[in-house]
């Protein structure tokens, strides 16, 4: 559905502070098959929204090519965006209009043959139904999500991109909003979508990839980027994390201290946890809380990257 090679964008603004440019998207390589959920995860900053407005046509890639539902990007952008969905991160719904017209309204510009029926459709499908005749400013945060969704889709797209598209939202509203892109799939719509939210990804996505700083440093199924990183994690809460890493070091693939936390990496976490407690009560240092878990995406993002998603959301 989607093949792109080495797209690029450089941004330069011009301020009273002198001229800045800023690599945004620094060669970003890409393969979406059809009918799947491709996530794109990344913290923030790190070239995700650019990476899917070049792909949606609205913006021109300063280098790199790409080939969408049959289409070349930069030959046939007109094609290209006749056979996709866009949703922003901002999700364009208006807060005057009601649901159905502003829905109708984008079925009309996409030349829908039918549009009340289209209309109906989408509505129905999105549970708006109810809704349709409220205008935008008295929705809730999750339901403007799924009318912004639904005028992403009124056309029929084989493709849909999702820029963080549950940024915001609660936990209810999430998982439903999870449950609604999953049905999307299984009607055979090709999904992309940005997130900063390792479940999120590592709960919806077939298959993702982890870009940082515009580059990709990883790609795989959720399953597989872990298994990359195998094994589990003991983490370690102590008031001498250094003391305990050079304890522990020799029974661990990989340590890593984060302020007051000790990360340890090891192959079977239930069998090198005794011999790690033994060897720590040894050399006397105490311990205020452990915990045993399986990898996660966090934890691929921290091996490639140095950091963990967290901190880098933080630092951008
Ligand atoms: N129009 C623009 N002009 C100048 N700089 C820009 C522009 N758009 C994006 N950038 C910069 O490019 C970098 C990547 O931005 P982008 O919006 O693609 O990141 P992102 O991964 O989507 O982040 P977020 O999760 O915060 O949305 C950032 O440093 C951003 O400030």
């Amino acid at each position: 559905m989607i093949q792109a090679h080495g797209l690029r964008k450089t941004f330069t603004t011009r301020s009273r502070k002198g001229v800045q440019t800023v690599e945004a998207v620094r060669g970003v390589d890409l393969d979406v098959e059809k009918g799947e959920i491709f996530g794109v995860l990344g913290p923030n900053g790190a070239g995700k929204t650019t990476t899917i407005r070049m792909l949606a046509t609205l913006i021109t890639p300063d280098a790199g090519t790409a080939v969408i539902a049959g289409h070349d990007l930069l030959k046939e952008p007109a094609a290209v965006r006749r056979r996709l969905g866009y949703v922003s991160q901002a999700g364009g719904v208006e807060d005057t209009v009601n649901a159905r017209a502003q829905i109708m309204m984008a079925a009309r510009i996409h030349g829908v043959a039918d549009p009340g029926r289209a209309t109906a459709e989408v509505l129905d499908r999105f549970g708006l139904t109810e809704l349709a005749d409220r205008p935008g400013r008295t929705l809730s945060g999750g339901q403007k999500r799924r009318v912004a969704i639904a005028i992403g889709l009124v056309h029929g797209p084989p493709l849909l991109f999702l820029d963080e598209p549950t940024t915001g939202l609660d936990p209810q509203n999430r998982a439903n909003l999870w449950d609604r892109i999953r049905q999307l799939r299984e009607s055979g719509t090709s999904v992309l979508l940005s997130t900063h939210y390792l479940d999120e990804a590592d709960a919806l996505c077939d298959r993702l990839m982890i870009v940082d700083h515009g580059l990709v440093v990883a790609e795989g199924t959720p399953a597989d980027l872990k298994r990359e990183v195998s094994g589990d994690v003991i983490t370690l809460r102590t008031d001498q994390p250094g003391r305990a890493a050079d304890t522990v070091k020799a029974l661990a693939r990989e340590t890593r201290v984060d302020d007051d936390l000790l990360r340890v990496y090891v192959d079977d976490g239930e069998h090198a946890l005794p011999g790690l407690l033994r060897a720590l009560e040894e050399q006397g240092v105490a311990l205020t809380s452990i915990a045993l878990d399986r990898s996660t995406l966090d934890d691929v993002f921290l091996a490639k990257t140095g950091r963990t998603l967290r901190d880098a959301g933080a630092a951008a």
